[in-house]
């Protein structure tokens, strides 16, 4: 079985608005909702790609029941934890000429709620995956996704985490199977600009050589590189499209790798797959289908980077 823990859900409210004036009335040419936070877009992505998962992690108030129904409508298992204070977080996502996001804090989560979720983790077994993604509340330690890998090592369970700054350095030592920051985030984790390709494989490698077994850079319209842990660096550009919205592209790049891993368990067709998946969330206005990838998978090509 694969997991899902997102510490932080929200309500994503999209918003579009032809030409945004800062500091003026601006009126929505086009606005929707979105049950949303990275772990949860992992579910409802492998949903989307005829892979089942089941969605823990915590939610409140209004919002948070609102998002459990929406996941739950898609035929997703949740087991979230209701922390009964505030509410979920809505976080405002603005496309316009340029796409901008304000994402909230989210609800206060108590050591007694950590340790509910720790004990319902218990129920995972050898062979299952657990994906660790998002941002966690100011409230919790940054060594939460740490503690967790700790709790549950040597039981043959690879983890996944798509978080960044301590919470991703954190966890290193622990050896996750895959981790994905973007280039911005591989940068400000190192306090370096990053000029370029060569740049990035650099720090890449580090974060490899700090523990994670495999690393995926991804670039938005760039693409992505691919650190691989049999020693190989891979790249691929991203295919050309209209992007209307490219929020959740970065985990529908990891639930496609973890759904071309389960398939085939190559890593390179894994690659492809997390690709083909973040562009095609980023081409449409919800997140990705499993129609919508499999078209833009045929033409992914990965090149063996040279350095
Ligand atoms: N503008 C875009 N054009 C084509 N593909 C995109 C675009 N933005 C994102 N993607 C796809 O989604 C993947 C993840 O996007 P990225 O924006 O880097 O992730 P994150 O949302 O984590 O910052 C990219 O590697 C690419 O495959
Ligand atoms: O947990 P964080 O880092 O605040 O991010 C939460 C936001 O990220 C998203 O999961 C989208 O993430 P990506 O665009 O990186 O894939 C939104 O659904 C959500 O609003």
């Amino acid at each position: 079985m694969i997991y899902t823990i997102t510490f932080n859900p929200s309500i994503d409210y999209m918003v579009e608005v032809e030409q945004f004036q800062l500091g003026e009335v601006n009126r929505a040419k086009h606005e929707y909702i979105l049950a949303g936070g990275k772990g949860i877009n992992v579910s409802v992505v492998l949903k989307n790609l005829g892979i089942e998962s089941r969605a823990l992690g915590f939610i409140a108030g209004f919002t948070g029941q609102e998002i459990q129904e929406r996941v739950q409508h898609k035929g997703i298992q949740t087991d979230f934890i209701d922390v009964q204070n505030g509410y979920s977080r809505i976080n405002f996502k603005l496309k316009s000429v340029q796409e901008s996001e304000v994402n909230g804090n989210g609800p206060f989560i108590s050591e007694d709620h950590i340790h509910a979720l720790l004990e319902k983790l218990k129920e995972l077994k050898t062979g299952d995956i657990l994906v660790l993604s998002g941002s966690i509340p100011k409230c919790v330690s940054n060594d939460i996704y740490a503690r967790i890998m700790k709790e549950l090592l040597n039981q043959g369970i690879e983890i996944v985490v798509d978080a960044t700054g301590n919470l991703l350095m954190n966890v290193l030592e622990y050896k996750p199977f895959l981790i994905k920051p973007n280039n911005h985030e591989l940068s400000e984790m190192f306090h370096v600009k990053l000029f370029d390709q060569k740049d990035i494989v650099h720090y890449a490698k580090k974060l490899q050589q700090m523990g994670a077994k495999n690393v995926l850079i991804s670039m938005a319209g760039d693409g992505a590189l691919f650190i691989c842990e049999n020693g190989k660096v891979y790249f691929s550009e991203a295919p050309k499209g209209e992007v209307k919205n490219s929020v959740g592209a970065g985990d529908s790049m990891v639930a496609g790798f973890i759904a071309g891993y389960e398939k085939t368990r190559d890593f390179v067709q894994a690659f492809k797959m997390g690709i083909a998946t973040g562009s095609a969330s980023a081409f449409s206005h919800n997140l990705a289908a499993k129609e919508e990838v499999d078209a833009l998978l045929e033409n992914i090509q990965e090149v063996e980077y040279e350095y």
